[in-house]
């Protein structure tokens, strides 16, 4: 019998560490026998990569950003995350439309209307289904203080338009985040992202146990070390 797409996406202000636990996320799964597209946005195809280039690099308003944001994610949609998602494959994605509403939403304080209907627009007709927005099955929130966040990101690397806001740009951006989890509880689970790596990867694996999606035995194993 075939086993439905699973599509998850991980969210977090810059340094949350999101990425230092994906690729382990991805090999529990490809252990138990799924196949896993690891992608991230903005990104994860070669024109949403041209884009990510810009947004992150180069100046220019709320507006354009989200436009251009939404046009990597639906080129993104299209390409790669429903075709995985309708080969029945698990697709974790760094990133996904939450990010839009706290980083250009609470972030930026661009209009949360307009960026519904940028939603309803880039993220509908794509799905067998034609009429069906996609949205992730699951959102792992890594819920940590901005301050610790800029600290784990000193000297980390060069930082982009976003990395080098201040830390106030990071406060409204986790409340945003905390706004996304309040409204869509069932489906965003929250880690306590200032715990260390391991803690955080057996928060993480038991999200992932407890909604039978991976079998007990990887929530003690893997992981970063
Ligand atoms: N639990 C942890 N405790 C301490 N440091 C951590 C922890 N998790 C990750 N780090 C470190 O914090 C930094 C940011 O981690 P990571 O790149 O995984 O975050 P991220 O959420 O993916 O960030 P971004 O979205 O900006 O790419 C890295 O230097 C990483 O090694
Ligand atoms: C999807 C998305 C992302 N951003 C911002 C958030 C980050 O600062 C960068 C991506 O960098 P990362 O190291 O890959 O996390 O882009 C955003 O502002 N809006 C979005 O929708």
């Amino acid at each position: 019998m075939s086993r439905p797409g699973l599509f998850i996406t991980f969210e977090g202000i810059d340094g949350a560490g999101k990425s230092s636990h994906i690729e382990g996320l991805a090999a529990a799964f490809r252990t138990q026998g799924r196949t896993v597209t690891v992608s991230r946005e903005p990104g994860g195809t070669p024109l949403a990569e041209k884009l990510r280039e810009m947004v992150l690099n180069d100046p220019m308003d709320a507006l354009t950003e989200s436009l251009l944001i939404f046009a990597a994610r639906r080129d993104h949609l299209r390409n790669v995350i429903e075709p995985a998602l309708a080969r029945g494959e698990v697709v974790l994605c760094d990133r996904f439309t939450d990010a839009t509403f706290a980083y250009q939403g609470a972030g930026r304080g661009f209009d949360l209307g307009v960026l519904s209907t940028l939603e309803r627009l880039a993220q509908t007709g794509l799905a067998p289904e034609a009429s069906l927005m996609r949205e992730p099955d699951l959102t792992v929130w890594f819920d940590l203080a901005p301050e610790v966040a800029a600290e784990r990101l000193v000297g980390a690397r060069v930082p982009d338009r976003f990395e080098a806001q201040p830390v106030e740009f990071f406060r409204r951006v986790a409340q945003g985040y905390a706004d996304r989890a309040a409204a869509a509880p069932q489906r965003f689970a929250r880690l306590d992202a200032a715990q260390d790596r391991h803690r955080v990867w057996q928060q993480l694996t038991s999200v992932f146990v407890r909604k039978g999606w991976l079998a007990i035995m990887v929530a003690t194993q893997g992981g970063p070390q």
